[in-house]
């Protein structure tokens, strides 16, 4: 593994309801993460955070069912152009949000150096959705989609191509909740979707077993986006969307041991994290207890 890190905190709220997650970057800070991974060896530039747009509360505006449409895109603009300027100096991107929504950024900054860009999804949700299938109007729902090249093309034109990602190279892994337009896309497109179904069928080992031979084959980078609310909601309880029956602790550290052991993740986002809903920061500490699994801490 890349061993120069840098974090760019992303503390995005505007692409869903529930207000706190723009103080997830400072939770997984203050949880320690810089020190658990210089422990582990790695050279650590802290990059803080961009800017996010606070719109006036009162005038939210909703485009095309997309709240927030022009501040999400604004920020993700941002933020693509500095996990760009981090891979083109060769370093590993590491980002906190924030809401998923971030993702649009990071996938439109890191996407442009690989010619197959791996994703693994690791969430509750499929995030496929777009203005026209959307239950709700977040954006937080949109991202993968997005990346597809399918939405407003204020998102998906960020960094002017499109699109970011190619279908058969993603994986998306702990879906348990996904809308009719949603389960459409993956149909249409042909999206390998491990759901909590398989996850207990065939357990976490063969899940990720498959999962990294899938991508290991077919493309020449993996971005790893870790929604917390992919995990059981009793395990991370400070999420804005939490769905029953997720992913456990153990299943999450195990899949982590197992991404570090392939040695092929070449960039990395841990969103959703809102600690004003969490229970005593314990959200924080478990993305951190997973970040030291995914960059190599072992017991022996
Ligand atoms: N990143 C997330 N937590 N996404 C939750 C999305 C929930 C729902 N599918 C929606 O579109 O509103
Ligand atoms: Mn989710
Ligand atoms: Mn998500």
């Amino acid at each position: 593994m890349n061993k120069n890190l840098s974090i760019i905190g992303a503390p995005m709220d505007l692409g869903q309801l529930r207000r706190g997650v723009d103080m997830g970057p400072s939770a997984i800070r203050y949880a320690g993460v810089i020190e658990r991974l210089e422990q582990l060896k790695y050279d650590v530039d802290d990059l803080g955070d961009i800017q996010i747009p606070r719109p006036n509360r009162k005038e939210v505006q909703i485009e095309d069912n997309l709240r927030n449409l022009k501040e999400v895109a604004e920020g993700n603009a941002q933020l693509a152009n500095s996990v760009d300027e981090v891979v083109e100096s060769g370093r590993f991107p590491l980002i906190f949000g924030g809401d998923h929504s971030i993702a649009i950024g990071t996938l439109a900054g890191v996407s442009k150096h690989y010619e197959n860009l791996g994703v693994i999804w690791y969430d509750a949700h499929g995030d496929l959705n777009t203005g026209d299938t959307s239950p709700s109007g977040n954006i937080h729902g949109m991202p993968l989609a997005v990346s597809l090249g399918i939405g407003h093309d204020r998102l998906t034109g960020i960094k002017d191509y499109t699109p970011k990602i190619k279908p058969e190279n993603i994986v998306i892994i702990g879906a348990r909740s996904l809308d009719d337009g949603e389960k459409e896309l993956i149909k249409e497109k042909g999206i390998k979707v491990y759901t909590m179904h398989e996850i207990d069928r065939m357990g976490m080992t063969k899940v990720i077993q498959e999962s990294v031979d899938y991508l290991k084959d077919r493309t020449d980078g993996v971005h790893l986006s870790l929604d917390l609310d992919g995990l059981d909601p009793h395990d991370a309880p400070g999420v804005g969307t939490p769905v029953m029956g997720g992913i456990s602790y153990r299943e999450s550290h195990l899949a982590m041991e197992m991404f570090a052991e392939a040695n092929f993740i070449t960039s990395a986002e841990f969103v959703e994290v809102n600690p004003i809903l969490d229970e005593k920061n314990t959200t924080a500490s478990v993305a951190v207890g997973l970040m030291g699994s995914l960059f190599g801490e072992k017991l022996k």
